[in-house]
């Protein structure tokens, strides 16, 4: 059975959502009795459904025993109020993105009140793309779970050839260049923009980035709103690209982080506006653990104060475009570095990447004035009939030897 809670105190509890091959999915919520060191934890899970469930965790694997089945309207009743807690926990963090759809309760369904209110109050239809966006990646990864079940994924990471430095390859370009470590990200489309490019091979743009004297790339890797795939992740590793390599995934799962790391990536975007505090946390420990660098995203002064809370970030980026509404400022940058959070990032030492929205040196120049160490630059150099010759332009020199 494969389960991953992220825990932080004793005392904790927490919803939970178990998937095993015997059960299709289980629910119930968690107590945290005794975190210990990493992922090891002790738990005891409560169901109020009429089945016993019995749960001893190992290091990061809770191992299960179920001592009976569950009634399939009881799953049902158990899924919906976990999804409806998750929605109720993001809300209470300031996260406008509802994690899941707040479908009607099941029938037969007599949980708390307040849950049944939250239900009826809200419409069942995303109020912006990056709702939209995560609940269809939800979706999207349960049907991957089934197609590559984490046992197999943690065996073919076992094998998987070293990750390479992501952060030391941005530090080293900023070094070199005196300009912001480049992330040059392989993007055909997006939601905002629609068809980039129309002739798109992502291992020329990649090989022609490198070239160009981008220290580490970004590949979409979502396939219905950005037109990516994962099997460009791996074309463009195996072609012997040594830029160190982003996932630009929407993470909901830490399954995602699995899949990531097996199919090449070096590094794995987690996005403030969809992840709470917690998941945040448990994805970056998870991360670390398996050799990947983790960019954690924030848009807006409320985000960049919840990630300054959150130990061991390295890397953080400040999204110029709301995925909200799309709007695109690249003055976000410097508001969002100035005053009290740009001193603690100082104090920390971490990169700041400043994305989206770059096109030109004056661009460059104005984020790199706010603080930034590296920007993530797609569209700009992207469209550009060589990639190459596009990077030299964004930075009004070659800067591939410098
Ligand atoms: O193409 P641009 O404007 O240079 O932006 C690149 C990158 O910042 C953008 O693609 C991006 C930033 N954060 C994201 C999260 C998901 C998908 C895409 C993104």
């Amino acid at each position: 059975m494969d389960a991953l809670v992220p825990v932080q105190s004793a005392g904790q509890r927490l919803p939970l959502r178990l998937v095993s091959p015997s059960l299709h999915r289980c629910i119930g919520s968690v107590s945290i009795r005794r975190p210990v060191s990493g992922f090891a934890m002790d738990t005891r899970i409560s169901s109020r459904s009429p089945s016993q469930f019995t749960i001893r965790s190992q290091q990061s694997d809770l191992k299960e025993s179920l001592g009976g089945v569950a009634s399939s309207s009881d799953v049902r009743i158990k899924e919906w109020e976990v999804d409806m807690y998750q929605n109720e926990l993001a809300i209470s963090q300031g996260i406008r993105i509802r994690r899941k759809p707040p479908s009607k309760a099941p029938l037969g369904y007599s949980g708390p009140f307040e849950l049944r209110l939250l239900n009826g109050q809200v419409a069942d239809s995303p109020s912006n793309i990056l709702e939209e966006i995560t609940w269809f990646k939800d979706q999207e990864v349960s049907r991957m779970k089934e197609l590559n079940p984490l046992e197999a994924l943690k065996k073919a990471v076992e094998n998987a050839p070293p990750t390479r430095d992501f952060v030391g390859a941005l530090r080293m370009a900023h070094q070199r260049t005196g300009f912001p470590g480049l992330i040059a990200e392989v993007k055909k489309a997006s939601p905002s923009r629609g068809i980039l490019k129309e002739n798109f091979d992502p291992v020329e743009i990649a090989q022609a980035y490198e070239r160009g004297g981008a220290a580490c790339l970004s590949v979409l890797t979502d396939q219905k709103y950005f037109k990516g795939g994962f099997e460009n992740l791996e074309a463009i590793r195996s072609a012997g690209v040594k830029c160190p390599l982003l996932c630009k995934e929407f993470v909901v799962d830490p399954w995602q982080i699995y899949y990531a790391r097996a199919k090449g990536a070096d590094a794995v975007l987690l996005i403030a506006a969809i992840l709470t505090d917690l998941e945040i946390t448990y994805l970056l420990k998870l991360s670390k653990k398996l050799g990947l660098a983790a960019l954690v995203e924030v848009h807006d002064e409320r985000e960049m104060g919840r990630v300054l809370g959150i130990e061991g970030i390295e890397l953080v980026g400040i999204n110029n475009r709301s995925l909200e509404t799309f709007k695109v400022d690249i003055s976000n940058t410097k508001k969002l570095l100035e005053g009290e959070h740009g001193r603690q990032i100082r104090e920390k030492d971490m990169i700041v990447v400043g994305e989206s929205g770059l096109f030109t040196p004056d661009d460059i120049a104005y984020v790199q004035d706010a603080g930034v160490k590296a920007v993530l630059v797609g569209e700009s150099i992207v469209k550009q009939n060589d990639p190459e010759k596009g990077i030299a332009g964004l930075f009004g020199r070659n800067i591939s030897q410098t």
